[in-house]
């Protein structure tokens, strides 16, 4: 090929590669009612992987997962990975795991993407204004219970695959999907999985793109880390049943003043962490880190604003990302067995349950702090020498995640971003978990990115969770963009 020739190809190309892209942005935008009544469907199915009560819901969350890659001629399938065992002994059927594809040209890459559909609990008298099951459009936000995290994302990226395919246009890369429904409890029983088929559904598997996180502001943002999670269970156990705190009051070690003491052991007013060993396995900042957390775009004030908070544990933008990012914390969840309901009910609970968790980051290991906190609250405990007893379980220990983003993978988010928003994104971690990320990278191999979608006041876990129409259209938007920039990867590059 006559080399002067050569410039003007790479025009030809990138000029159809945009023109291609205006086609599908287009039909993304004629088709956007139908992509909300999608969602509309999607949230209307209280898939609470959390409330065993509800797993038939989660079971059909799966099924309408498949049939919807099924009617798009993918090659589907639901796995099954087997039972949960639940505290008390009994099991349960997990939800099958999706998985699907489309296309297998040995030409192209192999983008997998995952995602989840369970939730997270949510009802109206927990302060939602409206019906968390009833998809809700104000002001062109979209409220629902799993909005964002993480319904809207993963029918962003299946339509994205719609569009190529309504379009007749061949997808620029091969596409697989692996949707689970237990992400909010840890992935039980996906790790198992991805082993079983590490050298069949992954063994094409070039990249895994997951959007399961949100953005730091309004700038569109690539995710290059996500803290892990280990997640307690503290019992403390006592009279053989609830007592009237005025007959036996004073008379009685209460359960509940046995676990708050020890709660409060773990961790300082000002936010300290006081299991021993835990801020020891952390690794210290870098200059580097400390520069690229110096240049990112954050307004403190709005941050404060958004939680309501008048002082943070932090002023400067620095500490604040850092220590939402990349440090450890606790967190103490709630009370199973303790008094919650309106009222002034006067008991003594028996048996109460203390939810904490604790965020991990590199280079922590989740089993070497199931035995720090264990041994840690077992010793405070002992010296309280109450005749009540204590049984600490981990029931989640998930690894913390990083990228590198020096990885072609980012460069083409980078261009992806570009051309749907016309801005460079923030690189960003995320201070959430997504417990199979190590997993996948671990067992693997394969290069991991994390394209958000989600805005960064979206509420998720919390009440009016919300996904913007914004965010959820110019997110398919960059999905399809995306697609056609990792086709432009050299193979031989990775
Ligand atoms: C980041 C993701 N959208 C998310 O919210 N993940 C959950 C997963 C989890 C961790 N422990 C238990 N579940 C989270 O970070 O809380």
């Amino acid at each position: 090929m006559n080399l002067q020739t050569v410039p003007f190809i790479l025009l030809v190309i990138s000029c159809g590669q945009a023109s291609q892209y205006t086609e599908l942005a287009q039909y993304v935008d004629d088709h956007q009612e139908e992509h909300v009544e999608a969602l509309r469907e999607w949230v209307a199915i209280e898939s609470d992987s959390s409330n065993i009560l509800r797993r038939p819901d989660l079971h059909r969350m799966m099924e309408l997962v498949a049939e919807k890659l099924r009617l798009m001629g993918g090659t589907v399938q639901l796995v099954d990975i087997g039972e949960q065992e639940l505290p008390s002994g009994q099991t349960i059927a997990l939800p099958k795991v999706v998985t699907a594809q489309f296309g297998s040209d040995p030409s192209k890459h192999t983008v997998c993407v995952y995602g989840h559909v369970d939730v997270q609990p949510a009802k109206l008298e927990d302060g939602w204004a409206t019906n968390p099951y009833n998809l809700t459009d104000i002001n062109g936000n979209l409220y629902g219970r799993g909005t964002s995290d993480n319904k809207a994302p993963v029918l962003a990226w299946i339509h994205a695959v719609q569009a190529y395919q309504a379009l007749s246009m061949d997808l620029p890369v091969n596409v697989k999907f692996l949707i689970e429904g237990m992400e909010e409890t840890g992935s039980n029983g996906l790790d198992a999985m991805i082993l079983a088929q590490r050298d069949t559904f992954f063994s094409d598997v070039d990249y895994i793109v997951i959007s399961d996180c949100g953005w730091l502001s309004s700038r569109p943002a690539l995710t290059y880390g996500t803290r892990g999670n280990c997640y307690f269970f503290a019992e403390v156990e006592g009279p053989k049943q609830d007592l009237h705190s005025g007959v036996y009051g004073g008379t009685v070690i209460e359960p509940m003043t046995d676990l708050i003491g020890i709660l409060d052991t773990l961790i300082s007013p000002s936010g300290k962490i006081l299991i021993p060993g835990i801020r020891e396995a952390v690794a210290p900042l870098s200059d580097e880190e400390w520069r690229m957390y110096q240049d990112i775009e954050f307004d403190v004030d709005n941050y404060k604003n958004k939680t309501g908070i008048s002082h943070l544990m932090y002023n400067n933008k620095v500490d604040l990302l850092a220590h939402r990012w990349r440090y450890p914390t606790v967190s103490i969840h709630g009370i199973e067995g303790a008094f919650s309901d309106s009222g002034t009910k006067t008991v003594i609970p028996a048996k109460v349950t203390a939810k904490f968790s604790i965020r991990q980051v590199p280079d922590m290991d989740p089993a070497a702090v199931k035995k720090q906190v264990t041994d840690y609250l077992q010793s405070v405990f002992a010296k309280r020498k109450s005749p009540n007893t204590l049984k600490v379980t981990m029931v989640i220990g998930a690894k913390p995640w990083l990228a590198d983003t020096k990885h072609p993978l980012y460069e083409a988010g980078k261009a992806a971003i570009k051309r749907v928003f016309n801005v460079d994104p923030d690189l960003i971690r995320e201070g959430g978990t997504i417990p199979i990320a190590r997993t996948f990278q671990d067992v693997t191999g394969k290069s991991i990115i994390m394209m958000p979608i989600g805005g960064f006041d979206d509420g998720m876990h919390s009440q009016n969770e919300k996904m913007s129409r914004y965010n959820y259209i110019e997110g398919t938007k960059l999905f399809i963009a995306y697609l056609n920039e990792v086709a432009q990867i050299n193979k031989t590059s990775v």
